[in-house]
């Protein structure tokens, strides 16, 4: 029996709905949830999710703003306004859309960014707090993944959760969350020998490596639920990490590329901002 599609675009959809009551509560207690996107020179694929959140932000009916910058930026420049940002009271969220241009330390930025409105939750304060298991904001992509698994149904307690992958915005904190469900988690990455053998043994697998199409049916157990966080942009258009036409022959359950983890991603990071929003007052 081919494999139920997870749709994340339609329970992003739902989830956003929610969202929206809540801003429009938040509004009648003049509290105005206001996210800041930074983005700096003029990458086609930033362009694209930049324009996603933005327009999920209108959706919801929540505060958005979109600062520009030309790729010649030094650092300092951009570190300063990122202090401004800090110090502005009407701003809940601040995210700087990375990759950032190479005179530019990425790790110096994230860190400037204040804890308290680090919606992206890429913070060192964030990841600890995230680690230990305290309440923060936890990063959009791997918060997204346990949405959709939790409004599928997918049971993780006890489950072997085998993650593929290992950066610090999706393999590490997703393999925790995971950890966090009671699920047995087991990281595997490009140095793993016999990968096949290991994601063969996942009730749930995450694909998050970066590269089109390279878990294939070989790769997977028969009614595993499989979670494709690959966003690759090929000549044949957008593909996950998974060879989705003949994994979905033999998983349980799949999610798309597209409309699969991105569309949760952007929700989660709306989310944040709202929770942001709503610690600030108080
Ligand atoms: N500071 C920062 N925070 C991020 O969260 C961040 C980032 N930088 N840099 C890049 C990655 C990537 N990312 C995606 C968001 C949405 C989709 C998404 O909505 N994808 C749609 C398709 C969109 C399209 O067609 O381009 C989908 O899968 O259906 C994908 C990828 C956020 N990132």
């Amino acid at each position: 029996m081919p494999a139920k599609i997870i749709s994340g675009k339609q329970i992003a959809a739902d989830i956003r709905l929610e969202l929206k009551d809540e801003v429009s509560e938040l509004r009648k207690n003049d509290i105005f949830p206001k996210l800041v996107v930074v983005l700096v020179g003029n990458n086609p694929a930033s362009e694209s999710y930049v324009k996603g959140k933005i327009r999920a932000a209108e959706e919801i009916g929540m505060e958005s703003v979109l600062i520009r910058y030309a790729d010649t930026i030094s650092e300092d420049e951009l570190l300063s306004k990122v202090n401004d940002l800090n110090k502005d009271e009407s701003v809940h969220g601040i995210l700087v859309q990375l990759p950032l241009p190479k005179q530019i330390s990425e790790q110096r930025v994230i860190e400037a960014i204040a804890a308290e409105k680090d919606v992206d939750g890429f913070h060192p304060e964030s990841v600890g707090r995230m680690v230990t298991g305290l309440e923060t904001f936890l990063s959009c992509t791997p918060a997204g993944i346990m949405q959709l698994l939790k409004r599928s149904d997918v049971s993780l307690q006890g489950k072997h959760a085998v993650v593929v992958g290992r950066s610090n915005i999706v393999g590490k904190p997703i393999s925790l969350l995971l950890l966090q469900a009671d699920a047995t988690v087991t990281i595997c990455h490009s140095k793993t020998v016999d990968l096949a053998s290991i994601t063969k043994q996942a009730d749930v697998l995450i694909a998050a490596v970066g590269r089109a199409e390279m878990i294939t049916k070989d790769h997977v157990k028969p009614g595993a639920v499989v979670i494709d966080v690959g966003v690759n942009r090929t000549d044949a258009g957008l593909v996950g990490d998974v060879k989705f036409d003949e994994v979905s022959e033999i998983a349980s359950a799949i999610t798309p590329v597209p409309g699969g983890v991105g569309p949760m991603t952007i929700t989660m990071l709306m989310a944040n901002t709202i929770e942001s929003a709503k610690r600030h007052a108080g």
